[in-house]
């Protein structure tokens, strides 16, 4: 068995970068993976703008508050005022440009406008309530790197230096199989013996959140040449070949011996629990991943390598799981000889307590929890002792 860290970053070394791109629409972008960096043509703002509603003045012409000044003119957002001359405010509103002559505008609460001028009760500093131009972006500077995911934040950065589209690595075509003569989809009777495909919705779903373009092959028999045969043309047809089942030591488990038949494997079994009997491997050009089928070691295994893989392959270079120290609530007094990944969540006093049931079966255990407590092989816990917590929120 491999240790986990070794595992994973051969699965990262194995991870053969996508060097295709394509050019979308902003709002097409989400989820997607930047393919080039994006330099910034322009400044942002573009111009000094108010921050406040208020009066643009200069604040040469007050020495102590209340200051008394000439309105001369009014500049809204999207308008372009006069010069100010000596002793006179403009009002303004919050956006618009800051007039020439101008150095401070005083918030419309501190001031009081009488009879075409107004009073300023506050003194105020240079710049004071001033957005300077270039102060969120600078003009040519990068604003985002190839192999950042695109969500709203960076979706909207774009749009704000007035770009209309992005490169981005065209999604992974990913083939999904689950093995198992057991195995019956929803809606339809279950027969005694049999179980609900339950990997094949929670895996679908996990590649979707991911962008991938998924080809969903179903139930494969367990059987050598049905197995052969629907994975020869997953991988002709995908970059990305997954299966659940069928990795582990049975005569049942024809999966592994189909790759090797087929192609090349070149990880089996990682020192992780849930999840030991996780493979790697290729078919052709494609790369073949075997996910253990006890539902929680397979939605385990895919959030903890083959995640970080599948991104890794676009380019993404933000793998490692955000891991928090919190304290514990909770004792776990077997140390295993594996690293394990525990359900937990985070309770109202801020500390982990742990689901009761941690069998690789009970996916309960994912819905209740919120996370993944990293245990080393070996570790033991004593509740009020640190532990890595991992949020499930950002596993996706
Ligand atoms: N003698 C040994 N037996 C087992 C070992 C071992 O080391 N030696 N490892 C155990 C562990 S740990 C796991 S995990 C499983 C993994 O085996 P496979 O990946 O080959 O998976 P299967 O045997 O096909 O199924 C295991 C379990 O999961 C259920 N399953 C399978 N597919 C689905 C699905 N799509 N939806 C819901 N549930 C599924 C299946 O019915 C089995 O109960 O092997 C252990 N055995
Ligand atoms: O290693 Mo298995 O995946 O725990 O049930």
């Amino acid at each position: 068995m491999l240790d986990f860290a070794t595992a994973l970053a051969n699965l990262l070394a194995a991870a053969r970068r996508v060097r295709e791109f394509e050019h979308l629409d902003l709002l097409a972008a989400n989820g997607r993976v930047l393919a080039h960096d994006v330099i910034s043509p322009l400044a942002v703002p573009g111009f000094d703008n108010s921050a406040m509603d208020g009066y643009a003045l200069n604040i040469a012409d007050f020495n102590s508050p209340p200051a008394d000044f000439l309105l001369s003119q009014r500049i809204a957002a999207g308008e372009v005022g006069q010069a100010l001359a000596v002793g006179e405010a403009a009002r303004i509103f919050t956006g618009a440009p800051i007039p020439a002559g101008a150095n401070a505008v005083a918030m419309q609460e501190v001031c009081t406008v009488n009879d075409g001028r107004v009073t300023v009760t506050m003194l105020l500093k240079n710049g004071a309530n001033i957005r300077r131009a270039g102060e969120d972006i600078a003009a040519q500077s990068v604003v985002l790197t190839a192999g950042t995911r695109l969500g709203a934040a960076e979706i909207g950065l774009v749009a704000s230096i007035g770009c209309p589209t992005l490169p981005v690595v065209p999604p992974l075509k990913v083939a999904l199989l689950s093995t198992g003569d057991e195995l019956v989809e929803p809606g339809k009777p279950l027969a005694a013996g049999q179980i609900y495909n339950s990997n094949r919705y929670a895996l679908h779903t996990l590649l979707q959140t991911l962008g991938c373009a998924v080809t969903d092959f179903g139930i494969v028999a367990d059987d050598r040449a049905a197995t052969i045969e629907l994975l020869t043309m997953a991988a002709e047809q995908n970059d990305v070949v997954i299966t659940s089942g069928g990795v582990s030591v049975g005569e049942e488990d024809h999966v592994k011996a189909a790759v090797e038949y087929l192609g090349s494997l070149d990880l089996w079994k990682i020192a992780m629990k849930p999840g030991k009997p996780f493979a790697h491997g290729r078919i052709g050009e494609a790369d073949f991943i075997g996910l253990p089928g006890n539902p929680v070691s397979s939605m385990v295994t895919f959030l903890m390598l083959v995640r970080p893989f599948l991104l890794a392959r676009q380019g993404v270079t933000a793998l490692d799981p955000v891991s928090l120290p919190l304290i514990a609530a909770f004792d776990w007094k077997k140390a295993g000889d594996r690293r394990e990944f525990l359900r937990v969540r985070l309770n109202a006093a801020g500390q982990i307590e742990l689901f009761p049931r941690q069998g690789s079966g009970v996916l309960t255990s994912m819905v209740w929890g919120d996370g993944l407590v990293d245990l080393a092989a070996g570790q033991t816990i004593i509740a009020g002792d640190t532990v890595n917590y991992l949020p499930l929120s950002a596993l996706v």
